[in-house]
This record gives C-alpha cells, sequence and structure tokens, in this order.
C-alpha cells in the first residue's frame, strides 16, 4: 500500500540532503526530505568543523610557544583545557544550529522522521510508511566510520571523530591509527596542545599523498612534531587502565586511541538489492559524476555517500545537482578535484593526481626554503609539485606548503580554466607573498628562465 506520493524523495538531511531539497523545491518539485538523526550535519557536528576548531587552539598554542625567534617573549604557554573545550563546544553548536535552521524552516508537512529504506527502484519505507517519487529518489545518507577489530580488545580506549570532540580533559599519550586528512590534522592538534601522540599506518604516505617528494616534505616537516609510524600493523592489548600497542619493532602504553582508519558509505540500511542498481565491489552504487544517477535509473547520490571526493563542497555541489536533476534540470560540468588537508604544512592535491599522470608528463617544482615569503615567516619546509602535461597544459598540483589551501584554489581555477604552465606563470604575482612559489613552479614547468 502506498501512504504518500510525492515527486521527490531525498534521503538524509546532512549537507548533501539540504542542497537536494532545496534545489528540487526550486523546480517546483513536491519534495520529501527523510532524516534518521537529530538534524544538523558531519560537518558542523562531528567533522570538518570542531576539527577546525581543535586545530586553531592548538595553532594558537604553537605560534606563542614559536615567539622566541622573532624576539617576541611570551613565557610558558599553558592550556586552559575547559576553556578550550569550551570555547570549541560553543562555537560548532553555533555552527550545528544554523544548519538545523535551515532544517527547521522545511515545512513539516515535507519531512518525514526515519530510517528510509528502499522499496522497489521508485519507493521508500520509513516505518510502515511508504512513499513513491514520480521523479527521483536522491541517495544523501553519507558515511560512518570504520573501527577495526584489531581495536577490540581495548575498545573503551577508541575513540572516533564521532566521540573525540566531546572530551572533558587532555589524554597524556594518545595513539592516532591512519594517517590520512582526518588522522592528521586531529594528531598535530593534540600533539600542540600537549599530547604525547604517535601515529600509526600500515601505508606509507601521508594524507594520500601519491607524489614521493610531496609526501617525503610532508613526513620530514609532519614528523618533528609527532611520533610517526609508517608501513607498520600495530596490535592492541589492555595494560591496566592503559591500551598497548606492538608492532614489528616496537611498544607503547598510551590513554586513549584514535581511529582515524576511513569512513564508509552509510547505505547498509537502505535495502538497496530492491532497487536493482548497479553496485561496484564495496556495495556502492554506480553513477554518473555531471548528474550524480544511477545508471538509467531515477535514483540519484550525492555525498560521502558515492564515496566520490568526500569533501564538503563536493557533497553540497553533488546534492545540488541531484536533486536539480532529479526535477527535472540538466547534468552539470565536473569541477576539478581539490582536497585539503589542514595540518602544518597544508596538505593540497589538485586535478590529476600523481600516480595518474602520463608516462611524458612535466612537473615543475618550487621548495618553500626558497621563497621570500615563507623565510620571513620562519618556515622552510614543504615543495609545490606543479604537473603539466607534455604541451605544458597544467593537470595538477601536490602543494605541501604552510596556508597551501591558498594556492590549491589557484591551480584549482587555472585548471578548470584550461591554462598552460606559460600562461600560469605570466599572471600577477605579488612580492613577497607564499602564491610566489605557484609561478616559480609553473615558470620551471614551462621551462621559463629567471
Ligand atoms: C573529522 C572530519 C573532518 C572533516 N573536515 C573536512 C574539511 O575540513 N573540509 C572538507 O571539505 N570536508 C571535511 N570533512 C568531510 C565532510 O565533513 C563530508 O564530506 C560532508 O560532511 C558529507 O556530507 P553528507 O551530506 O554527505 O553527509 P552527512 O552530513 O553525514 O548527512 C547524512 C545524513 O543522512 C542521514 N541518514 C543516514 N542514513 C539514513 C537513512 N537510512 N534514512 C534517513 N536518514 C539517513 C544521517 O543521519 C545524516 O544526517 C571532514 C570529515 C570528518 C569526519
Ligand atoms: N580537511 C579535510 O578535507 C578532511 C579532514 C578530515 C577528514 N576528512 C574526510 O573524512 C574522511 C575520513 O578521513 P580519514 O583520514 O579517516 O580517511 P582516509 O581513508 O583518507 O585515511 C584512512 C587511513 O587509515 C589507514 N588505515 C586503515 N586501516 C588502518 C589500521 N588498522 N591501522 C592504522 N591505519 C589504518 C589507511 O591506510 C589510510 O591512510 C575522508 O573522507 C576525508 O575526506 C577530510
Amino acid at each position: 500500500m502506498t501512504d504518500r506520493t510525492c515527486d521527490v524523495i531525498v534521503i538524509g538531511a546532512g549537507t548533501a540532503g539540504l542542497k537536494a531539497y532545496k534545489a528540487a523545491t526550486a523546480r517546483g518539485a513536491d519534495t520529501v526530505i527523510i532524516e534518521c538523526g537529530p538534524g544538523g550535519s558531519t560537518c558542523t557536528r562531528v567533522g570538518c568543523m570542531p576539527s577546525k576548531l581543535l586545530i586553531a587552539a592548538a595553532r594558537t598554542a604553537h605560534e606563542a610557544r614559536g615567539a622566541n625567534p622573532f624576539g617576541v617573549k611570551t613565557g610558558a604557554v599553558e592550556i586552559d583545557v575547559p576553556a578550550m573545550w569550551a570555547r570549541l563546544r560553543r562555537e560548532r553548536d553555533r555552527f550545528v544550529d544554523s544548519v538545523l535552521d535551515d532544517y527547521h524552516a522545511i515545512p513539516a508537512s515535507q519531512v518525514v522522521h526515519g530510517t528510509a529504506r528502499f522499496d522497489g527502484p521508485d519507493a521508500v519505507r520509513v516505518g510502515e510508511t511508504r512513499i513513491v517519487a514520480r521523479g527521483g529518489i536522491v541517495i544523501a545518507t553519507g558515511a560512518r566510520p570504520v573501527v577495526p577489530d584489531s581495536l577490540d580488545p581495548v575498545r573503551d580506549l577508541v575513540h572516533t571523530h564521532e566521540t573525540i570532540f566531546e572530551l572533558d580533559t587532555l589524554p597524556r599519550r594518545l595513539a592516532v591509527l591512519g594517517a590520512g586528512p582526518l588522522g592528521l590534522e586531529l594528531a598535530q592538534a593534540f600533539a600542540r596542545l600537549g599530547v604525547a601522540v604517535s601515529v600509526f599506518d600500515p601505508g606509507d604516505t601521508l594524507g594520500g599523498l601519491s607524489d614521493p617528494v610531496a609526501n617525503d616534505a610532508a613526513i620530514d616537516a609532519i614528523s618533528s612534531e609527532i611520533d610517526l609510524h609508517l608501513g607498520v600493523e600495530a596490535k592492541a592489548e589492555r595494560a591496566g587502565n592503559a591500551a598497548r600497542l606492538t608492532w614489528d619493532g616496537g611498544e607503547i602504553e598510551v590513554d586513549l586511541i584514535l581511529a582515524a582508519t576511513g569512513r564508509k558509505p552509510a547505505l547498509d540500511t537502505l535495502d538497496l538489492a530492491t532497487t536493482g542498481i548497479a553496485l561496484d565491489d564495496h556495495g556502492t552504487p554506480l553513477f554518473d559524476e555531471a548528474s550524480r544517477r544511477c545508471g538509467d535509473s531515477r535514483i540519484f547520490i550525492a555525498g560521502d555517500a558515492n564515496a566520490w571526493r568526500p569533501v564538503l563542497h563536493e557533497a553540497a555541489r553533488g546534492g545540488q545537482i541531484a536533486g536539480d536533476v532529479a526535477a527535472g534540470g540538466a547534468p552539470r560540468r565536473t569541477l576539478p578535484s581539490l582536497a585539503i588537508a589542514f595540518t602544518e604544512p597544508n596538505i593540497v592535491q589538485v586535478g590529476t593526481g600523481f600516480t595518474d599522470l602520463p608516462e611524458d608528463a612535466r612537473i615543475g617544482c618550487a621548495k618553500v626554503c626558497d621563497n621570500g615569503r615563507a623565510t620571513a615567516d620562519g618556515h622552510d619546509q614543504g615543495v609545490v609539485r606543479l604537473y603539466g602535461d607534455a604541451d605544458g597544459k597544467l593537470m595538477g598540483a601536490s602543494i605541501v606548503v604552510p596556508e597551501g589551501e591558498h594556492l590549491g584554489h589557484l591551480v584549482a581555477l587555472a585548471l578548470d580554466r584550461d591554462m598552460d604552465a606559460a600562461t600560469f606563470a605570466n599572471q600577477a604575482w605579488y612580492h613577497p607573498t607564499i602564491e610566489e612559489l605557484l609561478q616559480s613552479a609553473a615558470r620551471d614547468l614551462a621551462g621559463i628562465e629567471d
């Protein structure tokens, strides 16, 4: 039995879902949005924003401690731990509230609370209620953290990004499993707040960097602040109130463990088998980037749920596209990929990655230690690696640079404009700026003499 028919159903009211709802509604579609949680979003509650607030506190402490070489005396730097957590949670709650304002502005008649699961390719059930979509169904269910079974013996000492921002104290010793963006950002932040941090990853790269020169630069810079173990499988066991981690060649005891071992699309409750859409080997629907449509179906998938570019601006854009196309709009072009880990130095990857470059690709390089502004600011570690094809057309970059986030945006813009390295080098580059590193790398790539 069908209890309701509408034009578009959106499953999930996070960043992608709210954008999808707005886009479909803007086309005049009767749109129903289904949410199983309290609303708000991963970004504001347990993701981008609390992590950036922790990083902001940590950076402030780090800069105060590092003031002496500039002739600035600060005395001993202490962390007022309750005040630090209080600011983080106060500001975090304001971000959450602003998303909830959008959610609560949706007419009650269009919102269904509960866990959605498919009942065929054009219908969804929430409890006993069945809703049919005439137009399309947008999956925007996000992702959830993965905790490895190897941590079972010490589960009560394990946090994920969903719980770590609820701490009231700081641990003395913290192990972070995973050297992806999540693990690295929080590892460096906790270290700067005075915690002894050890990071373990079975892989050899930081923040997913595949460029060996950029990866070495990141390792050099970041290992000066944290105890870094790459290429290592750590095993956990109980040691009184602590956890003992052992690996080939060493062991340590820690008070807490942060599992930063990736996130998996939240698709398990959806009963996707009833839809007939094609899934990849991980059970994630195959979809078209330009429309977010799954095959020839009227099912769309946006945000972290589709495991493609799991970052905020792609969740927002993907939701917008999916909601719009589900309501009759046209597909859009794909933007260059852009990912930034907010470590110091920032780890930025734009466009084509190192491992996907053609054999005849050219690489331009510029080192932070050769940049005047970086030297003035007290930085000497990091590198820009700018990639171009055999004709010098820009393809991408790996950037390990303090404030490199700004450089990443400029490269993304240049890629979107199909720029070649010589044209990029001949833009206006103010002196002395960190941005001049891009000009140097573009000159190197284009073979332009200084
Ligand atoms: C610690 C951390 C830091 C991050 N930092 C950054 C950063 O600095 N910059 C950046 O760009 N990205 C960052 N990200 C990534 C970014 O947060 C995500 O890409 C983005 O929040 C994903 O949004 P979403 O809409 O896909 O998912 P969500 O916001 O998680 O929304 C999914 C919604 O679906 C609901 N739902 C799930 N299943 C069902 C169901 N069956 N029925 C009904 N409702 C359902 C959930 O309750 C949830 O409300 C970070 C992520 C983490 C974890
Ligand atoms: N600044 C940002 O944009 C930002 C910041 C944080 C998180 N995020 C997003 O959050 C999501 C999760 O980030 P992440 O860093 O956890 O995911 P990730 O998949 O990028 O990295 C996970 C890391 O964990 C390692 N790992 C896997 N199993 C392990 C184990 N048993 N022990 C130790 N290490 C193990 C992997 O080798 C990998 O390096 C990503 O989608 C990311 O885009 C983004």
